[in-house]
């Protein structure tokens, strides 16, 4: 490994621009069998996505994952997104209820477009198995697995079979596994995806860190296909998290799904809960994250994602907020 750098540290650098309006760059990219309108998908995480916002999401091309932490619950919610005709995408972990899971769903001939295996170190055997045993079972989903921080785990899940993988060990915001293990991604972010993809020969997930907009055009610079986001999209009306005010403002909740909060319990705690600045309406941040990104392609003096991959870049080890 070379230079280690995150978000903060890098600015990309312009070329010309060949677009009369930003409004002719294309964000939209084929990730898997469908297009989707953004390459960015909201974390699989209780207090962002449920599944009314997932039927919304889908029902509007955008791509989502669906939470595993109402696991009796999925295999309906497979079976109702294809009665009316929608993108199934759910989460799975590497535990005997999930095993069952694939085996009723194979049962009942429902196969879901998108299952992303989602545990904390998925560089391991448990997730290994797992992705056969989807492969085997229902061969045409297509198998997301996660996450990792190393090419060899990047190298190893596509052996067994995933179709992408997830990177990031902690860089979450509301992760607390750099504290409590000493392990991960986590301020190095970026240069960990830029790694990881050296080797990938299948799409990567870029997953946690993501605090700005332009962090999804430098996720998809460094080598990331997709970039699943979860604090940026906490805190809107549609986001499942608990409305509250404290000291007469907004705020909605967000907690890790390895926090005490989401596990009810004390036990191997990584993650924690905090409070977001209500936001509005989740279609505006939407349709800024758009903007945005039309604009960064514009920068990179393109029509679409594709030009964003090769642009130049400076390392500005933190100044980047300097103007502020
Ligand atoms: N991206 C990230 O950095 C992180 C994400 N998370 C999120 O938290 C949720 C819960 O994750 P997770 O606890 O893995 O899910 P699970 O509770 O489903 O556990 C996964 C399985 O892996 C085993 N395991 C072995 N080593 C580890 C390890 N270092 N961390 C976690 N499990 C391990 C667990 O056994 P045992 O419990 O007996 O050890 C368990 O059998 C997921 O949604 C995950 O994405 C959590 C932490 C980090
Ligand atoms: N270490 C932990 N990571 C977690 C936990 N819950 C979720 N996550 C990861 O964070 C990203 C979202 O990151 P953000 O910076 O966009 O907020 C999410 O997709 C998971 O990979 C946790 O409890 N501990």
């Amino acid at each position: 490994m070379t230079l280690q750098f995150d978000y903060e540290d890098v600015q990309l650098i312009p070329n010309k621009c060949v677009v009369e309006s930003r409004k002719e760059c294309d964000p939209s990219i084929q990730f898997g069998p469908h297009w989707f309108r953004l390459p960015v998908v909201p974390a699989n995480m209780q207090t962002i996505i449920d599944e009314e916002l997932a039927v919304t999401l889908a029902e509007n091309n955008y791509f989502y994952v669906m939470h595993r932490f109402n696991p009796e619950r999925r295999f309906e919610f497979v079976q109702t997104m294809h009665e009316r005709d929608l993108i199934s995408s759910i989460s799975v972990g590497v535990k005997q209820d999930d095993i069952t899971l694939i085996h009723d769903l194979k049962e009942a001939s429902l196969t879901p477009d998108y299952i992303t295996i989602d545990i904390a170190h998925g560089h391991s055997d448990a997730v290994i198995d797992m992705i056969r045993t989807i492969k085997q079972a229902l061969p045409t989903s297509f198998v997301i697995a996660g996450n990792v921080g190393t090419p060899q785990g990047v190298t190893e899940l596509e052996q067994a079979g995933a179709d992408a993988t997830k990177v990031g060990i902690g860089p979450g915001k509301a992760c607390i596994t750099k504290l409590k293990t000493g392990f991960g991604t986590g301020g190095w972010q970026l240069s960990a995806i830029e790694w990881c993809a050296q080797v990938a020969t299948k799409p990567i997930v870029a997953d946690g860190g993501i605090r700005t907009h332009g962090d999804i055009a430098k996720s998809i610079r460094f080598g990331a296909s997709m970039v699943m986001v979860g604090s940026l999209f906490a805190g809107h009306d549609e986001s499942p998290g608990e409305l509250i005010t404290v000291d007469g403002e907004p705020y909605k909740t967000y907690f890790g799904s390895a926090s005490e909060f989401q596990k009810g319990e004390r036990k191997n705690v990584e993650g924690k809960k905090l409070h977001v600045p209500y936001k509005g309406a989740l279609q505006d941040t939407l349709t800024s994250m758009t903007e945005d990104l039309q604009s960064a392609i514009s920068y990179a003096g393109g029509t679409d994602l594709e030009s964003l991959k090769t642009v130049d870049y400076c390392l500005v080890k933190n100044t980047i907020r300097n103007g502020d």
